[in-house]
């Protein structure tokens, strides 16, 4: 099995007239793990839904892009779909289903199916297999969309925001099961959030969204390359930082760090140098920030 790739054109998804999506061109690769980021409304969940053949566009095209299917819409297709798993939030379950009766369903529809994974996370994430879907609290209902998200093994997997009811303790099973199956079984996965710094060392590559739109689509070291973060002496920080872009800024008695937009020039990095300061990459929940902030910069695909 090898990954499916992802092709928009144009594409437009409006409600009520209101565009959710704008005109979206993307292109993601097969067999990584994307990062679908944007704040409140800005998309990801109209999108992930036209990927997996949920929704048509108003406009435009989608078109997954696979070695032995070519490049087809994902709509009335029974082979596409069988291949593309979206877990939203909502969990798309049958409430009053018992747990394994859901689980007996993904298995006879996923053809790439793995029980013990299934067995093995339901055990790690403590999930009650006899009792009905209604009957669990949201975390294991989110725990369950996240069992069979990764046990489908779908050559496209998308999780939008399902994992969002959990605790921190049990997204951070999460992150991990994902990292471990994904290194066995390498495949496209889509994790759409607005929880960016949990998941960025996860990531490859990022498309932020912002008003249905494209804000910017790059792998992820080319994203953090284009600031920096600069710790060290306050007044030594500051005299640094004179002049530039700052994007956020932390204090701790004396010390001082900054995080800054755009590359530092020779001359910054040796004053950088003789002043003792740490230059580092930047987080990526800052650009996050930065790029969907109030003064709504756009970019055009890198
Ligand atoms: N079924 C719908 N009916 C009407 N408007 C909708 C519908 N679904 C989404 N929208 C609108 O489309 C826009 C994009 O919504 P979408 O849910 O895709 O964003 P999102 O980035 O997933 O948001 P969030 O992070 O809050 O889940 C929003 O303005 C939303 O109000």
């Amino acid at each position: 099995m090898s990954g499916l790739g992802v092709r928009t054109e144009n594409l437009t998804v409006a409600f009520a007239g209101v565009p959710a999506l704008d005109g979206l061109d993307l292109r993601l690769a097969p067999d990584k793990i994307h990062g679908l980021l944007g704040r409140n409304g800005s998309g990801k969940s109209t999108l992930a839904a036209v990927l997996a053949g949920f929704r048509q566009p108003d406009d435009g095209r989608v078109l997954i892009e696979g070695d032995e299917l070519g490049a087809l819409p994902p709509y009335e297709d029974a082979v596409v779909t069988s291949r593309i798993c979206l877990i939203r939030e909502s969990g798309d379950l049958v409430d009053s289903a018992p747990v394994r009766h859901v689980l007996e369903l993904a298995s006879s529809l996923r053809p790439y199916w793995n029980e013990d994974l299934a067995g093995e996370l339901l055990d790690k994430f403590e999930v009650p297999t006899k009792k009905k879907v209604q009957k669990l609290s949201r975390g294991k209902k989110s725990a369950l969309g996240v069992v069979l998200g990764l046990a489908s093994r779908a050559p496209l997997t998308i999780f939008d925001e399902s994992y969002l009811g959990m605790d921190v303790p049990s997204r951070n099973l999460f992150y991990d099961a994902l990292l471990a199956d994904y290194t066995e079984v390498p495949r496209t996965i889509i994790l759409s959030t607005h929880l960016v710094s949990e998941v960025s060392a996860l990531l490859e590559e990022v498309v932020i969204l912002d008003n249905g739109r494209l804000v910017t689509q790059s792998p992820v070291d080319s994203l953090r390359g284009r600031g920096a973060s600069i710790v060290g002496p306050a007044r030594a920080v500051d005299e640094l930082t004179a002049g530039l872009t700052v994007l956020a800024e932390q204090r701790l008695g004396g010390t001082k760090s900054s995080t800054v937009l755009g590359d530092l020039d020779d001359m910054l990095l040796a004053q950088a140098k003789s002043a003792g300061l740490e230059i580092g990459p930047v987080g990526l929940q800052e650009l996050f920030v930065h790029l969907t902030g109030t003064t709504r910069s756009k970019e055009g695909s890198a």
